[in-house]
């Protein structure tokens, strides 16, 4: 089997005695990108930061390409490590042009071959004409390319981005995270990115592990993590959605008030089992089509227009209240009764635990 380029294997890193990130395991193949996603503070950064070797690492290892970067008794130094960094502040040197901060990492380069780096690295990051310019007259999104191809010109093993885009507007982190990617992918360049905007991790990432609280809840396809959850931190955290409670009527269904639902798998639950059945918005359509009925009503509490789709508050007959995006070519409104149909591909159930069994 190919040996992957990063391997990160029982990592825990500590401030002092205070322990930050847990056992956590994962591995990078090379031309991937990854990326950590979780809330703040759970300790995300450290853990790039490790792999950079900024921080010790006070049990397990870090391996890239096979050789041990760092463990409890190693740790090899930042420069010695060939991995690139980008910084949320860009950190570029305000004394320099774009191109001699471009050229900084491969300053020891022949005059000729670094000119030509520094060319190309510039237009592809889309910014062939700025050379000359100095830092403080680009803008945020300008600055944040220069320092992508400074991190890019000596040939990094692995690039690591610290939530690189979260100074930019909305707008162009969407862009600017469509475009680093294509850059990465067309390099061929590995990557680790942090961030607490799953908006980017899922535009950026082939696999993202989720951490919360120094543990690594899942280390999945953006895909997976959507549909697949592996826990109910990430049920939650990942995506809209909601539980409701239901019941295991066999190992492949459950019995909610919204009637019986087949899932997709066989649970590892008794029939009977108390369980928590997680619903996304988009996994309760209309039961609109010709000649379908469906008993299940719902009262439109709420709505929000969103574009193509516009989101329902819900209310069951029971008085439970769900969520539901409708195509926005409907258009209901409060007090409006509305048929239901579910239709729930992935169909993900926890075991009910009393003091979680309540709504997402
Ligand atoms: N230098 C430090 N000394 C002591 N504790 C630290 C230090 N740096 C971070 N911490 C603590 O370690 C934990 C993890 O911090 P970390 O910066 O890795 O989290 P994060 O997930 O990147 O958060 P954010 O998204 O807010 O940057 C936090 O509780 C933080 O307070």
């Amino acid at each position: 089997m190919m040996q992957p380029l990063l391997q990160i294997d029982s990592l825990e890193c500590r401030y002092d005695t205070t322990v930050v990130t847990r056992d956590i395991s994962f591995s990078l193949n090379k031309g991937d990108i990854a990326c950590l996603l979780g809330p703040s503070g759970c300790g995300k950064t450290t853990l790039l930061r490790a792999i950079a070797g900024f921080e010790p690492v006070a049990i397990g290892e870090i391996r890239l390409e096979g050789e041990v970067l760092s463990s409890a008794t190693h740790l090899t130094a930042p420069e010695q490590r060939q991995v690139g960094m980008v910084f949320q502040d860009y950190a570029l040197f305000p004394h320099l042009s774009v191109a001699d901060n471009v050229a900084f990492g491969v300053r020891r380069m022949p005059k000729a071959a670094r000119h030509e780096k520094v060319a190309e690295l510039l237009a592809l990051v889309g910014l062939g004409h700025l050379g000359e310019r100095f830092p403080h007259e680009l803008s945020g999104g300008q600055q944040q390319r220069v320092a992508l191809a400074r991190a890019l010109a000596p040939e990094p093993r692995i690039l690591l981005l610290d939530e690189p885009f979260s100074n930019l507007d909305v707008e162009l982190r969407r862009q600017l995270s469509q475009e680093v990617r294509r850059i990465l992918k067309h390099l061929g360049i590995s990557a680790v990115l942090v961030t607490h905007d799953q908006n980017e991790a899922f535009a950026m990432a082939d696999q993202i592990g989720v951490i919360h609280a120094g543990h690594l809840q899942q280390w999945d396809t953006p895909f997976n993590l959507y549909h697949e959850p592996a826990t109910r931190f990430v049920a939650n955290f990942i995506g809209q959605g909601y539980f409701i409670p239901g019941t295991l009527a066999d190992n492949e269904s459950v019995s909610t008030e919204l009637g019986v639902i087949r899932g997709n798998r066989a649970y590892p639950y008794e029939a009977g089992t108390p369980v928590d059945v997680l619903l996304r918005p988009d996994d309760l359509v209309l039961a609109e089509g010709e000649a379908e009925t469906s008993d299940l009503k719902a009262r439109v509490i709420s709505a929000t227009f969103a574009g193509t789709s516009t989101l329902y508050r819900l209310a069951l007959p029971s008085g439970r209240e769900v969520e539901a995006a409708f195509n926005s070519h409907h258009d209901y409104h409060p007090g409006e009764h509305v048929s239901l149909r579910i239709q729930a591909d992935h169909l993900i159930l926890f075991e009910r635990l009393e003091e979680n069994a309540t709504l997402a």
